[in-house]
């Protein structure tokens, strides 16, 4: 078996394959904007549900429903509720309320817990301190989101679907609520995303920018008073190893709701009727079926590493969320080689010490199994042979730790992983 830079024969049937892989556009965020329906009497519930697809979904006015902190009275109600959009004095006085009940909001900083206002003005309420009428999957939110960010492919074995879990409530309140540039910590291995919601409360200011790779998407949910625009929720999602911050909002309140996706076991096909992709129709798939039928390893095998574009949470051998929350062009990487019958694994990338890059040349090498330590030393063992990848075209550093988080929770990181395709030995008479 011969690693890729070292002993591949075909150079340029590979460079050409790494220029467009440099080139696939990665799909790391999405979003939308749902109107709000004027509120009639008739529950959600009772309303015939709609299957048009020229009807657009709407919302119903959302409400919240919060605890009050520090009553006094024992006769007072120890729940509030605010309906939004606000269309009277008392929403008004309700949303203060609602502010007035919230805490700081921290982030987590070198694995603890910081509230600093110079890198995150907001506040917050923990989900076991509100409940709300907002449902991300039947507005079809979720559906979105399984379909660009964590596809379903046809016979796939990973049958994957997507869990969206309520996070926070958080207030960016004008003239300087802000939080900086940060990746979110990852609550479990298979954690993969972020969804924010934005909720119909006046304010200027406070855009959404999300990065990955050099590119930039900004989500600005901006929203005037007396604009004459139907009211409308907002939403983005996105990998939540691309780095991200909100801008600072100059006036107003940013009110929104923050869910944790999580990449779950789906049922695979139930009616025929799958959104399923098929690998095959991938510019992807043509590009590796041409490589590999011009076997850049000249009949003798080998193996083809790939560095895979994203990051991804993983912290003990005992779990192992990947292939199951493979992104973007990783999860087409991935599925290509399956689908052409080319026996695929993954495997941690490790960055080598000083001591260790005097015997070994290069600085990153492909380790065995994961295994990433909390006190973040790599207890890994290398692959013998395995010491250059694929890049995807980018020279980002691969193994990201990120110093700010939203969270200071340290038993689950972000690491980079190498996708690792073995080409058999050609059977020389088999082709006579
Ligand atoms: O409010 C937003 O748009 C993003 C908030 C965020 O990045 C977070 O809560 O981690
Ligand atoms: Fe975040």
């Amino acid at each position: 078996m011969s690693s890729l830079g070292s002993q591949a024969e075909s150079p340029s049937v590979l460079d050409d394959f790494r220029i467009l892989l440099s080139e696939q556009k990665h799909m790391y965020a999405c979003g939308g904007r749902i109107p709000i329906a004027e509120s009639t009497n008739e529950s959600e519930a009772e309303a015939p549900p709609s299957l048009s697809a020229e009807q657009p979904r709407q919302s119903d006015p959302v409400t919240i429903r919060w605890d009050v902190s520090g009553l006094l009275n024992v006769d007072e109600s120890p729940c509030r509720r605010l309906t939004l959009p606000i269309t009277k004095q008392a929403d008004h006085d309700a949303l203060s309320g609602l502010i007035k009940d919230c805490q700081p909001a921290t982030f987590g900083s070198g694995g603890q817990d910081v509230y600093d206002e110079t890198y995150r003005k907001a506040l917050k309420l923990n989900p076991d301190a509100f409940c709300s009428t907002f449902d991300p999957y039947s507005l079809g939110i979720v559906d979105s989101i399984a379909q660009i960010l964590l596809p379903s492919f046809l016979d796939s074995t990973t049958h994957r679907a997507v869990e969206a879990r309520l996070y926070k409530l958080n207030v960016y309140s004008g003239p300087s609520g802000m939080f900086k540039t940060h990746v979110d910590t990852p609550r479990s291995p298979m954690q993969f995303g972020s969804l924010v919601i934005c909720l119909p409360v006046e304010h200027q200011g406070g855009q959404l920018k999300v990065r990955h790779k050099g590119e930039e998407t900004t989500f600005d949910w901006s929203m005037l008073a007396n604009q004459g625009k139907t009211p409308h929720i907002e939403w983005a999602a996105f990998y939540s190893d691309c780095e991200h911050e909100v801008m600072e909002v100059s006036g107003g309140n940013r009110l929104t709701l923050t869910y944790n996706l999580f990449a779950v076991r789906g049922v695979g096909h139930l009616t025929g009727n799958s959104l399923a992709i098929d690998p095959t129709r991938l510019p992807l798939y043509h590009a590796i079926e041409k490589m590999i039928s011009h076997d850049p390893f000249s009949g003798q095998g080998g193996t083809l590493d790939f560095w895979c574009s994203h990051a991804y949470a993983y912290n003990h051998e005992k779990e192992t969320p990947l292939p199951e929350t493979l992104k973007g062009v990783d999860a087409a990487v991935w599925e290509s080689f399956k689908a052409l019958g080319i026996d695929v694994k993954i495997a941690p990338m490790v960055k080598l010490d000083d001591d260790e890059m005097l015997l070994a040349a290069p600085e990153y090498v492909v380790g065995k199994k994961f295994g990433v330590m909390v006190d973040r030393f790599l207890r890994v063992n290398r692959f013998e042979g395995y010491n250059d990848c694929l890049q995807n075209g980018h020279s980002e550093l691969q193994i990201v730790y990120t110093a700010y988080d939203n969270d200071a929770v340290a038993d689950t990181m972000y690491s980079r992983c190498a996708i690792l395709a073995n080409l058999p030995v050609k059977d020389s008479t088999a082709s006579r």
